[in-house]
């Protein structure tokens, strides 16, 4: 463990009489087309009038600012909690990934040597597309190839379809070449490769903080026991299965590959699981129905098969999940949580289930622990279950019930909160419901703005990344992509800059109003401890205020 610097009072702040509250905006960037950008053309009064009178900057949120592998991957969440919380840049699973697979290294360690060594069938669960938010194809690709060479006789993947971090109806460019794939391994006779279950992420096996066990049940019993609508290969069941339902990749029902009625992949005792994935938010759950005991009370497992099980990262660095894992996550510390502690400061947190994770354990690090539970509170609000086009305003009125309470009560110095809206209903391809999304956001920023301006604090506005802002696909040409006579529905993040927004209404000259142009998300940490009167440790990304 690294020293953390002692922070020193900045000598010529005057201490503003309430708190800083900080807002991330989840998904809610600055478009590039004027077209299915929810961002731009909703009605957000407080957001236009706050842009014309604050300090007002974009930062980037996306590749090389938040550790990913190039400039062309889009942001997401893990990275730009990541960022905001640790004030500088890592190396992100993507990257760690990658390097591990060059250097080899991924293959010399214990976690691979075990899964190859068992006796039974190598099972690879995650998600199929080169999205590069949770998983990568080439690294599912590059582990089976070597499988082989290390003598794997039967091998099954479980093959979750994608379509939320690559186009929303994509899928089969993806599994025909997978499935081609494998059938160029299988074809010397001396290994067996197979897809064996499946179904979109949102469907099954992905869920995140506790918000929809059921979805982990269906994956299971999908990829563990066999049950489920049965096809002779993973093609067929996409093609029908979207014909039937009309269904966007993320949401096609369970499917499960049989011969002869019978399951080719069933999980067994004695064999070996990698769930490919490298991001943990949604690696947990499954993880928890391989690893727990019979403490384990989500659902009915109905049969726990002993598996040698490792994860393609370790995804919770405070309690150590999974046991096995093939590559080491970044090692994230001295975040701006603990400095706070370290100071005295109490900070609040809150969102709603979807996000709740993203401001606390993202924000920390990919740790669910807190440094000091005198200091830090956590507040979740319970998500709906429905699918969030039906419901775009999501919970944002009542964290905002929440916060003007805790604004009011003068007794925390940071209070952190995430807004899923632009991102959670960015993610559905309804632009009309992405429009409604980010007016009622931000009705209650409006609600925000008078509470801080009643109390002298400041509010910060600002994104993880983009979503919201591109509702729509758009060709190279900058036009409207149109299917069946209407705009391709778009519905992944984008690579688009996000605004960063001072509202300081007991401003006293510390700072110009100019803010710093060129940054990244990571120069956050900096600047809210300038903003609560601290100079930012040498070790982190700039701020984005000059102070005077
Ligand atoms: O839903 C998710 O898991 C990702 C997209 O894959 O979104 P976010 O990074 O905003 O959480
Ligand atoms: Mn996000
Ligand atoms: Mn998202």
């Amino acid at each position: 463990m690294k020293e953390l610097e002692t922070l020193k009072k900045l000598p010529s702040w005057k201490k503003r009489s309430g708190p800083v509250l900080f807002v991330v905006m989840d998904g809610v960037g600055y478009g590039k087309y004027k077209e299915g950008d929810a961002v731009a053309n909703a009605v957000m009064e407080t957001f236009a009038e706050l842009s014309k009178s604050s300090p007002l900057v974009s930062l980037k949120a996306h590749g090389l600012a938040v550790g990913l592998p190039s400039d062309d991957d889009m942001g997401n969440s893990e990275v730009g909690h990541n960022a905001f919380g640790a004030g500088r840049i890592f190396a992100q699973g993507a990257k760690l990934v990658n390097q591990s697979l060059e250097d080899g290294t991924l293959f010399t360690g214990n976690a691979w040597k075990q899964a190859i060594a068992t006796e039974g069938t190598l099972h690879f669960i995650g998600l199929l597309s080169d999205g590069g938010v949770h998983s990568n194809i080439a690294h599912l690709r590059a582990m089976l190839t070597q499988a082989k060479k290390d003598g794997v006789k039967r091998v099954r993947v479980h093959a979750l379809l994608d379509g939320r971090d690559v186009p929303a109806t994509s899928a089969l460019e993806y599994f025909e070449p997978f499935e081609q794939f494998l059938a160029d391994l299988n074809a010397d006779g001396t290994f067996d490769a197979k897809i064996a279950s499946g179904g979109g992420r949102m469907h099954m096996t992905m869920d995140r903080y506790n918000a929809d066990w059921p979805m982990v049940e269906r994956g299971w019993r999908a990829h563990v026991l066999g049950e489920g609508r049965q096809f002779s290969s993973a093609v067929e069941a996409i093609k029908t299965l979207r014909d039937e339902t009309q269904a966007l990749d993320q949401d096609i029902p369970a499917f499960v590959i049989a011969e002869n009625a019978k399951p080719i992949g069933t999980i067994e005792d004695g064999d070996a699981v990698i769930l490919f994935n490298y991001r943990g938010d949604r690696a947990l759950e499954i993880t928890a129905a391989f690893e727990s005991g019979s403490e384990f009370a989500h659902f009915d497992r109905v049969r726990v098969p002993k598996v040698f099980y490792a994860g393609m990262m370790e995804y919770d660095g405070d309690l150590h999940v999974p046991k096995n894992y093939l590559v080491s996550p970044p090692s994230i510390d001295r975040t701006l949580a603990e400095h706070l502690c370290k100071l005295g400061l109490k900070q609040f947190s809150i969102s709603e289930t979807q996000k709740f994770g993203h401001i606390t354990y993202f924000f920390n690090g990919n740790k669910s622990g807190k440094f000091d539970e005198n200091l830090e509170t956590y507040v979740e609000i319970k998500s709906d279950n429905v699918p969030f086009e039906q419901r775009p305003a999501m919970k944002c009125a009542e964290i905002t019930d929440e916060l003007l309470k805790v604004i009011d009560s003068k007794e925390y110095d940071l209070i952190k909160v995430n807004f899923p809206n632009g991102d959670m209903v960015g993610h559905t391809g309804s632009y009309q419901a992405a429009v409604c999304s980010m007016e009622a956001m931000d009705l209650n920023i409006g609600r925000l703005k008078k509470a801080i301006e009643a109390v002298g604090g400041i509010m910060i506005l600002t994104a993880d990344h983009g979503n919201a802002d591109e509702m729509y696909e758009h060709k190279k040409d900058g036009s409207v992509q149109m299917e069946n006579g209407k705009p391709k529905a778009k519905t992944s993040h984008t690579l688009n800059p996000v605004p960063f927004l001072i509202y300081d209404p007991q401003y006293q000259g510390e700072y110009a109003l100019q803010l710093k142009e060129g940054l990244g998300i990571s120069s956050i940490a900096s600047t809210l401890l300038n903003l609560l009167g601290y100079e930012a440790p040498s070790y982190y990304d700039a701020s984005i205020i000059q102070l005077k």
